[in-house]
């Protein structure tokens, strides 16, 4: 049974909002020979230690280090391989109980905001929840008499802002979690009850009675993706929104930079050198894979620490961007090293961009960079295994890709392909090196 840690019960390093984990998924005894496991989906290795594998393709794990990457056998083949791409081989009839669980994760998913504590964490994120109402105040004059759909609108605030800033003639107020019980209230108790409407149910699913003039939504995630809300938003365009009419984000770009990350490294992997005089140094593979396998989220870097100007990697017009456009996205970066320094890993964070409807009206942005308010979504940080010294002058060129999880569809695998041109001529002239982040499966 897979166990999802969601953000009830997640500690502060993980996600603000989803971190389904994989641990603890076997429970069955191990006495140490290999089992045998079928590839739900094909999966293409990088790097010279990860082994690709097609679907149905049948795997024997020898070990599980940890419970993204298992070490796995195919054909005489030996590497590792992502735990979440395989299943036992079940016997007949057992392999129905499998298929029945969501590949969305809904139940829980949905659950975690039926509660307050993630509402709580959105709206005292002043940058965010700012950035959304002078959209509607900057606006109001072209939100006159207009139909709004507010797609997952939580607790109902940016349609209360719609309501109480510009004079729409609807809000339809689009909300799958128990939270929209109490949002029908909130917008009774705030006298909004003439222009929003709260329905309750996934935005695949319910019916509105007209197409809308305007499509709001706050849909990002950890990485800008994960989670991937942004599907229902894009769902709901096609289906909803009137030819010519607006989507809040109407665009959105991910942003990376190479970077140090001294404490980080000090406190998880240099921590084991000489820990009260003692070598625990073999101690630094597991920690190595313990706490640089995934992505730290909820990082703030200090802009002292990235050691380049920052470079978009990813841009997403929400216009002409589609669903299957999701399942893999590529961009490419190309940095020039400012200082000398330690090069630990890279961080990357969001912005996304609101067109305004008004004549000359500038757009607004919400930057989660490092030079702008921190959000509760911070900064996500990819540590690399091993720390490079790199000069001022150097290069960093290479690619970023988001594979989306084929089974389940609210993760992804970040993987980093980078390729380091060094100007000095006492090292080694190139580097290369790629690495793969799942998030969470
Ligand atoms: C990031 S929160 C934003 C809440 C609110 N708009 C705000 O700004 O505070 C996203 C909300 O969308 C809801 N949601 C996600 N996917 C949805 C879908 N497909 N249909 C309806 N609601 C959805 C979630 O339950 C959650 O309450």
């Amino acid at each position: 049974m897979f166990n999802l840690i969601f953000p009830g019960n997640q500690t502060a390093d993980e996600s603000k909002r989803l971190s389904p984990d994989t641990q603890a998924e076997e429970e069955e005894e191990d006495d140490g020979s290999p089992e045998e496991y079928v590839a739900r989906s094909g999966f293409t290795g990088s790097g010279s230690d990860q082994i690709s594998f097609s679907s149905g393709d049948r795997l024997l794990v020898h070990a599980k280090p940890s419970s993204q990457w298992w070490w796995a056998e195919l054909r005489g083949v030996i590497g590792y391989v992502p735990a979440g791409y395989l299943r036992k081989d079940a016997a007949e009839g057992e392999e129905e109980e499998e298929e029945e669980e969501d590949p969305w994760q809904d139940d829980e998913y949905f659950g975690s905001y039926g509660t307050l504590r993630l509402h709580l964490e959105m709206l005292s994120d002043k940058s965010r929840t700012e950035a959304y109402r002078q959209v509607i105040l900057s606006n109001c004059a072209s939100l006159r008499n207009k139909v709004v759909m507010d797609l997952g609108c939580g607790t109902g605030i940016i349609s209360l802002f719609c309501a109480q800033l510009a004079q729409p003639s609807v809000v339809y107020a689009v909300e799958a979690s128990s939270m929209a019980e109490y949002t029908r209230q909130l917008v009774k108790q705030n006298g909004c009850e003439e222009v929003v409407t709260v329905l309750q149910g996934r935005a695949e699913e319910i019916e509105l009675p007209e197409q809308v003039d305007v499509l709001v939504s706050e849909w990002m995630g950890n990485c800008l993706l994960f989670e991937f809300m942004v599907e229902s938003v894009l769902l709901a365009r096609d289906r909803w929104l009137k030819e010519g009419g607006v989507i809040w984000p109407s665009s959105a770009a991910l942003t990376l930079v190479p970077c140090q990350a001294d404490s980080y490294y000090a406190e998880k992997m240099a921590f084991w050198e000489r820990p009260y005089g003692l070598d625990f140094t073999p101690l630094q593979p597991l920690a190595q894979q313990e706490f640089f396998t995934k992505p730290k989220f909820s990082h703030l870097i200090e802009p002292n620490d990235c050691l380049t100007a920052p470079c978009d990697v990813l841009n997403l017009d929400m216009y002409t961007l589609q669903v299957q456009d999701l399942e893999e996205i590529k961009g490419q970066f190309h940095f020039c090293v400012e200082k000398s320094g330690v090069l630990h890993g890279f961080t990357a964070w969001f912005t996304v961009h609101f067109e305004s409807l008004e004549t000359g009206g500038a757009a607004v942005e919400l930057n989660t960079g490092p030079n702008s308010e921190p959000t509760h979504w911070k900064q996500t940080l990819f540590m690399l295994d091993r720390p490079v010294s790199v000069y001022a002058g150097d290069s960093i060129s290479g690619t970023i890709v988001l594979r989306r999880n084929p089974i389940w569809r609210r993760h992804m695998t970040v993987t980093l392909h980078w390729n380091i041109n060094s100007c000095t001529e006492d090292t080694d002239n190139c580097q290369v090196g790629t690495k793969s982040f799942p998030m969470w499966r």
